[in-house]
Order: C-alpha cells, then sequence, then structure tokens
C-alpha cells in the first residue's frame, strides 16, 4: 500500500472487505459501530497489481494500457486522503478503521457504510430520516453547477437548444424518460460526429472513444463527472412511480452545467430542491414554435383525414376506434400504446409518418405524449377520462397539454396543429385546459437506496424485504418538497419473492426490476426467474421456455400474450445486465424478443391490411412459416430449438 504510505500509521485497524459479499458488508462493520465505540471509518480502495491504495470518496483516474485498465493515483487524489468524511467531529472519534476493498469493488455499498460512520458520530441513527437528499450527493455537491431550466410548451424548441450545448461539450450525459428518446438521441449525437454511447436497463452500446452517452434516467451515474448534462421531461419528477429517478439525477449528476428541459410546472419546485445545493439557476422561457389551435367543432370518426391522431386510453379502445376508423375504407391506422413492445412503437410510428405508406392515421395512447417524432395534424380525443390502475380520472391540465402538443411539430408536413374531441361536450374542458397554465408541481418524487433499505434490514435484524420496505415507508420523514415513490409494485414482487431463500440484495434487485405484476405472464416469469435463481444461482432461458415456436397471434388475445412474453423476455435481459453469471442467455433472450416485435407488427400489418388488399407480409411470412403459436402454462411460451 505505497500510496498511503506513513499516513496509515494513524489507522488503529483495518478491516478487509475484499471478499466480502456487497450485501455482507454491513453486518461486518456494524460490530465496530455503537454510540460508546466511536470509530472513524476510512474508506479505500487497492489495486493489488500497483500496490496503490485510494480512497473511495475521491475516485481514482484510470488509464488503458495494453487493452487494461489500469487504476493510477494522482497526487490531488493522494491529498484528498484523509480529507474523506470531513462531517466527522475529531472530538468523537476514539479509533481510527481503514475499511479496504478491491479496485474493482462494486462502488454501491460504500455510500452505505457512510450512514454507518454517522451513527458513529452522533450516536444516533435514523435511516428514515429523507429530510435531506441533496447530501446523499457527495460529488454533485463538490461543485457550483450551473443550472438551465428550459422551459416551454412542448414543440418549442427547449431540448434542441439543450442538445446543442450538449452536442458541444467535451463530455456530457442526456437522461430521458423512455428508451425511445435515449435511442433517437445517441443516434443523433453519433450522427452529429460526437461518439455516444447508449445506455438502459436492457441495452449497453459502448461507443469507442466516446465521452457522452446518452440514458434512461434511472441509469443516471452519480458518480462520475461530466461537464454538461441534460435532463428531460422534468415535469417528470412529479411522477408517483418514476420520479424519484428523476430527483436522483436532479440532485446527484456531478457537472458544469445542468440543462434541464420541461414544463415550466416545475419550476417553482426545482428551484426550491436546489436551494440547499449551492448551484446557480437560470430559467429560460420558450415559446410553440408552430400554432397550435382548438378547435371548436367536435369530430367523428367518419370525419377522419390524412394525418389524424385518436387518442384512447385502453387497450381495447384502441383496437375498436381502429377497427371502426378502418371499415370507412378511406384509411389504415398504426398504434402506439404503452405495452407495444418499444421497437414496434418506433415502427408504427414510422409507418405513419411515412408519406408513401398506406398506414395515415394513428391510433394511440398518452403513450405518444412524449418520445416519438409524430407528423400529426390533428389530434382528436376520444375521451377525457383514463383508468389509471385504480380508478377512471379526469386527465389533468399537463397530461391534456402535453399529448395535445403532439400536433403540428416545427419543420413537419402539418406545421400547424389542431386539437379536438370526439364528444362535443368535452370541448370546453379541452379549451379551458390548453388556456390555462399547469398547477405548479408541489412535490418530488424520493426513494431509499439501496444501502439505506439494507443498513435498515440489518438493524431491524430482517432478511424480508416486504416488511422492511413496509415499515420504512411508514416511519419515513420527508420535507414537504417530496413524496415517497409509489412502491406497490415493488411490493407485490417483495411478497412473491420474500420467502425464497435469497440475499436481501437479490430481493432488491428483482423488486426493482421492471415487471408489471398485474400482468399474470409477466409475474410468473418473474417468479419463476426468482425460484431458478434461489435454487441453483444460475437461470437458464430454455429451462424456463420449453423449445418449440412463435407464431402471428391470430386472436387479440394472443396479441397481448405475445406482449408479455415480450416483457417476460425483457425482464430476463434488464437481470442479465444486473446478475450476469446467473443470466447468461441474453443474447437468446434478445433474439426472441426481436421475433416477438416482429410477430407483433406483422399482426398490426394483417388487421389493418385485410381489408384492403391482400397483405404482403416479406419477413412476417417467414417467421409464420418457422413459428408457432405454443403459450403453454406454466412454461411461458416455447422457443425455436435452432434459434
Ligand atoms: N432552432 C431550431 N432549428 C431547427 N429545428 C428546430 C429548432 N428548434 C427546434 N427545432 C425542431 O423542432 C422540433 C421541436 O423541438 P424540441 O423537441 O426541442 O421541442 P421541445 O420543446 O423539447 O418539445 P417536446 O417537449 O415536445 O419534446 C424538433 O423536431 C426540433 O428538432
Amino acid at each position: 500500500m505505497t500510496a498511503c504510505g506513513n499516513r496509515l500509521r494513524r489507522i488503529n485497524s483495518i478491516c478487509d472487505l475484499s471478499g466480502a459479499n456487497p450485501g455482507e458488508v454491513p453486518r461486518q462493520i456494524s460490530s465496530l459501530l455503537s454510540p460508546s465505540n466511536r470509530v472513524r471509518l476510512y474508506f479505500f480502495s487497492y489495486a493489488a497489481e500497483s500496490r496503490t491504495c485510494f480512497p473511495v470518496d475521491s475516485g481514482w483516474k484510470e488509464k488503458k494500457r495494453k487493452g487494461k485498465t489500469v487504476p493510477m493515483a494522482s497526487s490531488i487524489l493522494l491529498r484528498q486522503l484523509f480529507y474523506c468524511f470531513t462531517h466527522f467531529h475529531h472530538h468523537c472519534v476514539k479509533r481510527n478503521v481503514c475499511m479496504m476493498t478491491k479496485f474493482d469493488q462494486p462502488l454501491t455499498f460504500w455510500s452505505g457504510l457512510r450512514y454507518m460512520t454517522i451513527y458513529g458520530s452522533s450516536g444516533k441513527l435514523d435511516l428514515t430520516d429523507m429530510t435531506s437528499p441533496h447530501s446523499w450527493y457527495p460529488n454533485a455537491r463538490k461543485k457550483k453547477r450551473n443550472v438551465f431550466l428550459h422551459v416551454g410548451p412542448t414543440n418549442s424548441g427547449k431540448t434542441y437548444t439543450a442538445l446543442k450545448r450538449l452536442e458541444k461539450s467535451s463530455s456530457g450525459v442526456y437522461c430521458g424518460p423512455l428508451r425511445l428518446l435515449a435511442w433517437e438521441i445517441a443516434q443523433r449525437l453519433n450522427k452529429a460526429d460526437v461518439p455516444c454511447n447508449l445506455i438502459t436497463g436492457q441495452e449497453r452500446d459502448e461507443i469507442a472513444g466516446a465521452k457522452h452517452t446518452s440514458l434512461t434516467v434511472e441509469m443516471a451515474d452519480v458518480t462520475s463527472e461530466y461537464q454538461c448534462a441534460v435532463i428531460d421531461e422534468i415535469q417528470m419528477v412529479g411522477c408517483k412511480t418514476r420520479g424519484h429517478a428523476f430527483t436522483r439525477a436532479l440532485l446527484g449528476i456531478s457537472c458544469h452545467e445542468l440543462h434541464v428541459c420541461g414544463d415550466p410546472a416545475a419550476v417553482t419546485l426545482i428551484k426550491r430542491m436546489l436551494e440547499v445545493t449551492g448551484d446557480v439557476i437560470t430559467v429560460q422561457y420558450y415559446e410553440r414554435l408552430s400554432p397550435l389551435i382548438p378547435l371548436t367543432y367536435p369530430m367523428s370518426s367518419s370525419n377522419i383525414k390524412t394525418g389524424d391522431c385518436m387518442v384512447a386510453f385502453s387497450r381495447h379502445e384502441i383496437y375498436r376506434l381502429k377497427k371502426k376508423i378502418e371499415s370507412g375504407g378511406k384509411h389504415l391506422c398504426s398504434v402506439v400504446y404503452g405495452s407495444l413492445p418499444p421497437e414496434t412503437r418506433t415502427k408504427q410510428a414510422s409507418m405513419f409518418n411515412d408519406e408513401s405508406s398506406e398506414f395515415d392515421v394513428l391510433v394511440a395512447s398518452d403513450a405518444i405524449g412524449m418520445g416519438l417524432n409524430l407528423n400529426i395534424s390533428r389530434i382528436i380525443f376520444s375521451t377525457l377520462q383514463k383508468f389509471d390502475g385504480v380508478c377512471t380520472r379526469e386527465l389533468g391540465i399537463l397530461e391534456i397539454k402535453q399529448i395535445a402538443g403532439r400536433a403540428g411539430r416545427y419543420g413537419s408536413k402539418f406545421p400547424i396543429g389542431e386539437v379536438t374531441c370526439l364528444d362535443a361536450e368535452d370541448l370546453p374542458v379541452l379549451h379551458s385546459a390548453l388556456e390555462s397554465c399547469s398547477p405548479d408541481l408541489e412535490r418530488a418524487g424520493l426513494f431509499p437506496t439501496f444501502d439505506i433499505l439494507s443498513l435498515y434490514s440489518r438493524l431491524h435484524s430482517s432478511n424480508k424485504f416486504f416488511p422492511v420496505l413496509e415499515q420504512f415507508l411508514e416511519k419515513a420523514k420527508l420535507s414537504p418538497d417530496y413524496f415517497i415513490a409509489d412502491c406497490e409494485q415493488m411490493l407485490k414482487v417483495a411478497a412473491a419473492v420474500d420467502d425464497l431463500p435469497l440475499a436481501f440484495h437479490d430481493k432488491y434487485t428483482f423488486c426493482m426490476s421492471p415487471v408489471d405484476m398485474d400482468d399474470d405472464i409477466s409475474a410468473q416469469g418473474l417468479i419463476q426467474f426468482a425460484e431458478k435463481y434461489a435454487r441453483k444461482g444460475l437461470v437458464r432461458l430454455k429451462e424456463i421456455f420449453t423449445p418449440g415456436t412463435l407464431q402471428v397471434p391470430k386472436s387479440h388475445g394472443a396479441l397481448k400474450e405475445l406482449e408479455s412474453v415480450h416483457k417476460v423476455l425483457d425482464l430476463y435481459v434488464w437481470l442479465s445486465f444486473r446478475m450476469e453469471e446467473s443470466f447468461p442467455d441474453r443474447e437468446l433472450a434478445s433474439s426472441q424478443k426481436a421475433i416477438c416485435s416482429l410477430l407483433i407488427e406483422g399482426f398490426l400489418e394483417r388487421l389493418g391490411c385485410y381489408r384492403r388488399r391482400k397483405a404482403s407480409y416479406n419477413s412476417t411470412t417467414l417467421l409464420q412459416k418457422k413459428h408457432h403459436p405454443a403459450l403453454v402454462h406454466p412454461k411461458l411460451f416455447q422457443i425455436d430449438e435452432g434459434s
């Protein structure tokens, strides 16, 4: 340990954590910590190769040598060596303990240990105190960030301006709410000769030499440094389920320039959230680039014309409207809704945008509100009510504006947008929503990190995720600017996996996975993955999906099943990025996912075409010959042995 040399003499003892499982680490050190036994913990990583050690808090430099990543200490890092954890009061400390681990140890568990250090210094540990989330991100707090809030209606050029800054920066990150947006931005930067990686829960596309990354907001890295960062659609900070990921990115990304784009409704809240950070905030307001005209008359499905988009909020309603419009014999409809695979949504959107395609009308859910480039002339709301999983409710002003704003895209074939409803009775509500300012967001989402929950579970001697999370949520203390994320889905997963012999960390991973537990097939898939993993530590895809074939669905029921199968495969891929060795069949799952998307597209194509012309299925016909429907319970579906 040459790098810290003599200074380590101050250390009373060293605890080597290099072989420890991250989930086990807190237990290893918890014996050191009690109000009377006040220790100061130093956190170091060592690189055996160069016999060098680094303070974990200050990070390290990496250098590529002969294709290998070699850690390098800089003099700055060495100077910082004993300045980590400055929140310690010297007079409190009785013993200095050095916590060592390997250079490549995941960083995630270190932050959890900080809570232990607070415990050591104050004699009190209240993990449920979440009143200062800005302090969870020491890297970002070391900086005085220049935060630019780009706010205005949809289609006002906010993202365009922020992306121009990102393109010009020496390093940067784009955080978006959807995979489709992350793909689009990565593509755009790469086309502009700015090498850009793509990272989402289910994809890692690393480009040689890239200093830029486009990602979905949940994947934001709060340990790296960037010159510039962009967070898009920031009004989602108020989303019940995903708001906490936006909060984390907003408070946690360490950068010189942070560009935040979204609706003006978020401005006051964001200013309050950032008040305590010392960041410098500049607000830039934007006007819509092209007009949006609310029509004074309703539309019927017989008056539909090319470029129209009919909006509905259930799958059933979307297909009913599609059928009705197509039965007039004048139009074919593309469809876009949330549970379609993202690839299929993109394909449907491109067919609609493509003037040479016969699919000239779109029937869509609010999934069009963000992320897809659509050439829409008129938005027609079939209803202004939506079932949100619990009850049917009126759409909010922000939701109406976001969806309506998709009509008339700047620079597109329809630069002037119009918006109306099917039902004349809905028109006053529509007009009033479009004329009103969106009400200010009051609170942002927040969710405890794994480290907090893990320590909480240890302090309560429980390995069960459900009671730990439930108790934590009950006791959590928040400032008035925050709310705790809706954990219903997580609790459902927890209830399903809690009795399995799994480490707390594994249960957490399954609970954080993007599974829809209200969908039977998806829930079944998750349970099977968790059971196999608990039993053998290895989950082969072929064990779960018996060899066989897939085929183009022949009914709406079969289509829904195939959408669910796609979700299960997507879940496998997601898990494979977090438990690589235990879920080794990522490639197979990805190729099966691609087949699912093609088969779904085949169904949609056939559904539209059969009235108009003899369908030409191209690639789908081929797939149809190779794959047959074979959804078997409890096996979810069958895959071709040779695939
Ligand atoms: N200055 C500009 N020059 C050329 N095209 C522009 C310019 N500003 C915006 N655009 C284009 O206008 C469209 C809308 O811009 P942008 O996506 O930035 O809007 P936005 O305000 O972020 O809207 P949304 O919330 O709907 O994403 C995009 O297609 C964008 O490329």
